[in-house]
Order: structure tokens, then C-alpha cells, then sequence
């Protein structure tokens, strides 16, 4: 089915919306609910799931798993990536997921969600230096001004946090090593794209692949494969919210690998990171919350942002290529200029 490129980018951001929107739900209760009825030490009732590389790991071997049986039924052209462009892509992803997760103990929640969303930043700085991209000014000032949006949108003031300083500076590195990561991930996969530019499935397929092997080593080596395999014997009801969540992000990175492959990390990470401000914006006005001023300037950036650059992003500087076309990617070229 070859649909306009501007209906697919749609289809790719709505189905990116809706799984993880579903996914977070999921998400919160899975980790926030308990499990069984035992009283634990600190006198509360039922055990917490704490499984943070098991959870990566399960959900990383049902997404090679959804992308290989695709692959199977519908094979496509051989993908010719070189194995080691996808191990480091793979390992940046797993240290930005997991420096992610370890940055939301130390920092309070909201200044994770407002420190994640200037994740365009790192993935268009990386993607120029190393990835070999180039935007057009109008992109470099929309991505900023939406990102600013978010932030101002999303800050939460007031919030004194009653962690140490030191373990909150402990989570700001760590929220700067994850965004340095997603950065990274955006830059090799640019590199990918313009090199072999292996579909959204062949990609799914192997990332997750090389990440499911280096988790499952990281879970026998800490101890986290056994622990959990305990647990999920202790509450095996557990496996229902894995379940779900599997299912939610298996779609849901079908898509964003749909929209890595077709528009790049860049565009991917705009999607998301808009994101979350709109279900931010959308949980406001369903509860009939009022936004503050900051919050209406944030929200009109964003919308005046994504417009302009619909309309305008999307054209390249005249010298866009730093390094003239290889042989057969001309094709890839024309879509990288996207
Ligand atoms: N460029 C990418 N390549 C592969 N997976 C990605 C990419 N961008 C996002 N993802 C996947 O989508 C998930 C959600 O991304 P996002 O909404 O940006 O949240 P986060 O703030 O946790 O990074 C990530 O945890 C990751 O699994």
C-alpha cells in the first residue's frame, strides 16, 4: 500500500499517540500497583514490582519476536546494515532507557518529564555532528521553539523536592547521560538510514535482537533474571500487566520504527516529545483545570511551531549533502532531505 508520505507521517504519530498513551497506563500499574497480601518491612501491604531491566528485556524480546514473525510472513529485500552499526545503536538505546529509568529515583518526577523533553535537541546536535544530517534553518528554529514549548508548558514550579542535593545532581547527570544517549541512538540510525536504509521492521528486528542479548547477560550477571523469575512465580497475575505492556509497546515501537525508517530520528522525537505535552494539554482540559500564562505561551510555541514548520521544515538548504551521494542512495538522499 503506497500511501502519501504525509498520510503515513499521520498514521505514524496517531498510532505513536494512542499505544503509548495506552502503554503509561499500563505502566503505572504495573509498577506503582502491589502484588499478594504480605505485609512488607515498611508495614505496607503487598509487594512492589522493582524489575526495571526485566521489564526492558521482556518488552525488547516481544518486539524481536512481533518484527521477525512480520519479517517471516512478508520478506523484504536482504537488509545489508553492518552488525556493528546495530550493536551501538542497541547499546546506546539500552543506556538511555535505563539511565532513564535510574535518573526518575533520583530526581523528582516532574523534572525527568521536563528534563526528557528536550530530547530533539541532543538528537539534532548529534545527528548534524555525527550522523551527517543537515536541516534547514526553519527546521533548527521550529525543533527549538517547540521543545521550549514543552518545557514551559510542562514546568512545575514551586515543587521544592525533599531529596538531597546531591542525589538530585546524582539524577541530573544521569538525565544528561540519557538524553547524550538518545542523541547518540538518533546518530547512528541516521547513519543507517543513509548507508543501507534497511526498513522499519528489519530495524525493529535487529535492535531489539542485539538489545535482548545484552540484557538478558546484564540480568544473569546483577542477579535480576533469577529475582524475577521468583516474583512472577510469587504473582504470576503480574504477567498480565507484562502482557499488556508488551502488546502496547510492540505497537507502539512498530510505529516509531515506521516513523525512524520513513523520517528520521529527528521527526521521531518531535512526535514523541509532543507527545507527552498533549496529554498533558488533554488531561488539563478534561479535568477542567486552568492554565497559567507561562502554560498558554508554552502551548502557542508549540502549535505556532508545528505549523511553521509543516509548512516550511520541510525545505533543505541548498547544500545539504556535507559528503557528495554514494552510489545507489540517491533515493535514500532525497528521503533524508525530508
Ligand atoms: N529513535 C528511536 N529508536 C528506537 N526506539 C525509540 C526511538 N525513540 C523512541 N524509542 C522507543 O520509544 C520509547 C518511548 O520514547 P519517548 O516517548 O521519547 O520516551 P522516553 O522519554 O522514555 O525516551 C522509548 O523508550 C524507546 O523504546
Amino acid at each position: 500500500m503506497n500511501l502519501p508520505e504525509r498520510s503515513r507521517f499521520v498514521i505514524y504519530a496517531v498510532g505513536i499517540f494512542v499505544c503509548y498513551f495506552l502503554y503509561g497506563i499500563v505502566q503505572e500499574k504495573l509498577t506503582r500497583g502491589r502484588y499478594g497480601e504480605e505485609v512488607q518491612t515498611d508495614g505496607s501491604v503487598g509487594e512492589r514490582f522493582t524489575y526495571a531491566l526485566a521489564l526492558v528485556w521482556v518488552q525488547c524480546l516481544c518486539n524481536y519476536v512481533f518484527a521477525k514473525v512480520l519479517l517471516t510472513i512478508r520478506p523484504q529485500k536482504e537488509d545489508t546494515t553492518n552488525a556493528g552499526s546495530y550493536v551501538a545503536c542497541s547499546l546506546t538505546y539500552l543506556l538511555a532507557m535505563v539511565s532513564t529509568n535510574m535518573a526518575m529515583r533520583w530526581v523528582p518526577y516532574p523534572t525527568a518529564v521536563v528534563g526528557k523533553s528536550a530530547k530533539p535537541i541532543p538528537v539534532m546536535i548529534l545527528g548534524v555532528l555525527i550522523g551527517r544530517k543537515s536541516y534547514s534553518w526553519t527546521r533548527y528554529a521550529c525543533v527549538l521553539t517547540i521543545v521550549l514549548g514543552v518545557i514551559l508548558f510542562m514546568y512545575k514550579e514551586g515543587k521544592v523536592s525533599n531529596l538531597p542535593a546531591e542525589t538530585t545532581l546524582l539524577g541530573e547527570v544521569l538525565l544528561f547521560l540519557s538524553l547524550s544517549m538518545d542523541g547518540l541512538t538518533g546518530a547512528v540510525q541516521e547513519r543507517i538510514r543513509a548507508a543501507s536504509a534497511p526498513s522499519g521492521q528489519q530495524m525493529m528486528r535487529a535492535m531489539n535482537f542485539w538489545s535482548t542479548l545484552m540484557l538478558g547477560v546484564a540480568m544473569v550477571f546483577t542477579g535480576e533474571a533469577k529475582e524475577f523469575m521468583y516474583f512472577t512465580i510469587r504473582h504470576p497475575e503480574a504477567w498480565t500487566h507484562l502482557s499488556l505492556i508488551a502488546v502496547c509497546g510492540v505497537l507502539g515501537q512498530f510505529f516509531i520504527f515506521l516513523m525512524v525508517a520513513s523520517f528520521g530520528p529527528l521527526a521521531c522525537s518531535v512526535v514523541t516529545t509532543t507527545r507527552k505535552f498533549f496529554t498533558v494539554l488533554c488531561s488539563v482540559l478534561l479535568f477542567g483545570n486552568v492554565l497559567i500564562a507561562r502554560q498558554w505561551l508554552g502551548a502557542v510555541l508549540v502549535f505556532a511551531a508545528l505549523f511553521v514548520d509543516m509548512l516550511y521544515g520541510k525545505k533543505a538548504p541548498l547544500a545539504t549533502a556535507k559528503k557528495p551521494p554514494v552510489e545507489g542512495k540517491l533515493s535514500e538522499e532525497k528521503k533524508l532531505n525530508s
